[in-house]
């Protein structure tokens, strides 16, 4: 059965659809390479995320991001997803999973960082039951919870919920929902446990220690970059359009000659 993208990310809106392709083909039949990136609201995630994928070409998925996307395109589980976000709370799986199954489909690469999910055991056992995929391993950056407060006070992104009440709601919600995640793959012996307390330069050599742990290696600098940011599908629209350019400007330098 061929299944294309789009009848892919369109199932993974309805339960019923859920395992439309079943034990036959997974939806993620492809050999994707997945890490979670957990850790406490400012404990640096983002900004490791953003050194991992300039040295090891994966692409970043943070569920916050997406969801904030969402908030801004207008959509209309837009303003529940805003609410929650504003107390604290973890907006539910179904919209978070069919935002991260998109993106990930879209992104043309089969390596990624899914920076801030599982946020809780319902965010687990969605995406798992969806994807059949099971994290390569899963970093947790252990910070302090003072330097965490002073880390988002300082961030200064804008961010509604980057205020001192919503920030306390969001440790609790850490504690309570994301730890015994946290818990749950350390059992399985899945957590790469680092100590985010530290200047960026030595957390990212940490990171660096484990990647090389799994046998993953540091890609060219420039490679890294141009899929990252643009997406495998991005970069074959750009040559087609660069071919038609040439052909049009051969057409004219002929007319000359
Ligand atoms: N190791 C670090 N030491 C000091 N500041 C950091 C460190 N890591 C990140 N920061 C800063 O702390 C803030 C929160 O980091 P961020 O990566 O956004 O965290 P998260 O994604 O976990 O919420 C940002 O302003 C970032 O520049
Ligand atoms: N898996 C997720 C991730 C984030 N979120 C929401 O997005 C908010 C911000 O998450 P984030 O990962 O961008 O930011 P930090 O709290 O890590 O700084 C969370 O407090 C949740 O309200 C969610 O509901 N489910």
């Amino acid at each position: 059965m061929v299944v294309s993208m789009k009848e892919r990310v369109e199932a993974t809106s309805s339960a019923s659809n859920i395992n439309k392709f079943g034990s036959e083909e997974s939806l993620f039949d492809k050999n994707f390479k997945v890490v979670f990136v957990l850790g406490g609201p400012g404990s640096g995630k983002g900004t490791q995320c953003a050194n991992i994928v300039k040295h090891y070409g994966f692409t970043h998925l943070s569920a916050g991001d997406l969801l904030r996307e969402e908030i801004k395109s207008g959509s209309k589980s837009g303003g529940m997803i805003k609410n929650l976000m504003k107390e604290g709370q973890i907006v539910p799986s179904e919209v978070t999973v069919k935002l991260l199954l998109r993106a990930m489909l879209e992104s043309g690469n089969d390596k990624f960082l899914i920076d801030g999910f599982p946020r809780n055991e319902e965010n687990r056992v969605a995406f798992e039951n969806l994807t059949n995929i099971e994290p390569e391993f899963v970093l947790f950056f252990d910070c302090s919870v003072k330097e965490m407060e002073r880390r988002i006070l300082n961030r200064k992104q804008g961010r509604d919920d980057d205020n001192m009440e919503t920030i306390r709601k969001r440790f609790e919600v850490f504690n309570e929902s994301t730890l015994p995640v946290i818990e749950g793959y350390n059992c399985k012996g899945k957590i790469r446990k680092i100590d985010a307390d530290k200047p960026v330069d030595e957390v990212f050599e940490n990171v660096k220690a484990i990647f090389s742990e799994f046998g993953i290696e540091e890609v060219s600098y420039k490679k890294t970059n141009i899929r990252a940011i643009m997406g495998f599908e991005r970069i074959m629209c750009l040559i087609k359009w660069l071919s038609n350019v040439k052909k049009i400007f051969t057409k004219k330098i002929l007319r000359y000659l």
